[in-house]
């Protein structure tokens, strides 16, 4: 049991016909980075509509520091930012003027929006871009953009779902250090859903899931340890009983 959580997931399950995609998950995060491990299929992407709202759990419930999802939406999606599997850019505005809407929608001063934004983007040494439109930038930098747009309103978790999908490894590398420094420096909570074995090893604790189960939430030293494997892929294949041979890859 965690000091002070941020979010509390509660015996949650989705499913989609006789399909159970997300089946009687609970766990805590507090602050720190959690990597929510899972080959594709596992039920991640569901996990986060559930975490955002999108849709309504069948079962259970999700808090956000106390605060209910089912009861009190609005109030507990104003403390989240989300960083979505798919690019959610206009790319025909600027970096600014994507900023400047998503801030209004949250109900932000201007003066706030810009005193926030160069904030933001000065943290993620990408300053220089306000002006430039979204469709002129880099993949890594549209992520970036992306990152600073879900912090603009200083959320107290941030949902990252498979946000560096398409990167090359560099820009792959430079986005998930900025995302560990946050958590460092701000005391943030985020969970970074991947089926990248590499990204899962620096987490502060590693949320394995298969097959919209949660086998596992420890960091990645003590999930080896528990399984007596000698690697976090080997300890995944441990915990989930998979065997087939073709999955043994530092790609779930
Ligand atoms: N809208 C939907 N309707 C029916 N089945 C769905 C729907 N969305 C997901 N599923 C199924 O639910 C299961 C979990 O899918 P989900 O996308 O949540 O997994 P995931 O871990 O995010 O995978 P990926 O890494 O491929 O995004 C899969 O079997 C998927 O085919």
């Amino acid at each position: 049991m965690l000091d002070q959580p941020v979010l509390t997931v509660v015996a949650v399950s989705k499913s989609y016909g006789k399909l159970c995609a997300v089946n009687q998950v609970s766990f805590q995060l507090g602050s720190g980075f959690h990597a929510l491990l899972g080959p594709n299929g596992a039920g991640k992407s569901t996990l986060f509509q559930l975490l955002t709202g999108l849709f309504a759990p069948d079962q259970g419930d999700i808090h956000l520091n106390d605060i209910s999802l089912r009861q009190h939406l609005p109030q507990a999606l104003a403390q989240m930012g989300v960083v979505f599997q798919q690019p959610a850019l206009d790319l025909d505005l600027s970096v600014q003027a994507n900023l400047d809407f998503y801030g209004r929608l949250h109900g932000m001063s201007k003066a706030a929006i810009r005193a926030r934004s160069t904030q933001v983007l000065t943290q993620l040494e990408i300053a220089e871009v306000a002006p430039t439109p979204c469709r002129n930038l880099s993949g890594g930098n549209r992520r970036k953009v992306e990152l600073a747009r879900a912090l603009l309103t200083e959320p107290k978790l941030l949902l990252m779902d498979e946000a560096t999908v398409g990167l090359d490894p560099a820009s792959r590398a430079t986005l998930l250090a900025y995302v560990h420094r946050l958590c460092r420096e701000q005391g943030l909570s985020v969970l970074w859903a991947t089926h990248l074995i590499d990204e899962a090893e620096q987490a502060d604790q590693v949320l394995v899931m298969h097959k919209g189960k949660l086998l596992a939430q420890a960091p990645p030293a003590a999930l080896i340890n528990q399984t007596q494997t000698a690697s976090l892929l080997e300890a995944f294949f441990q915990l989930s009983g998979e065997t087939r041979v073709e999955t043994r890859t530092a790609q779930l």
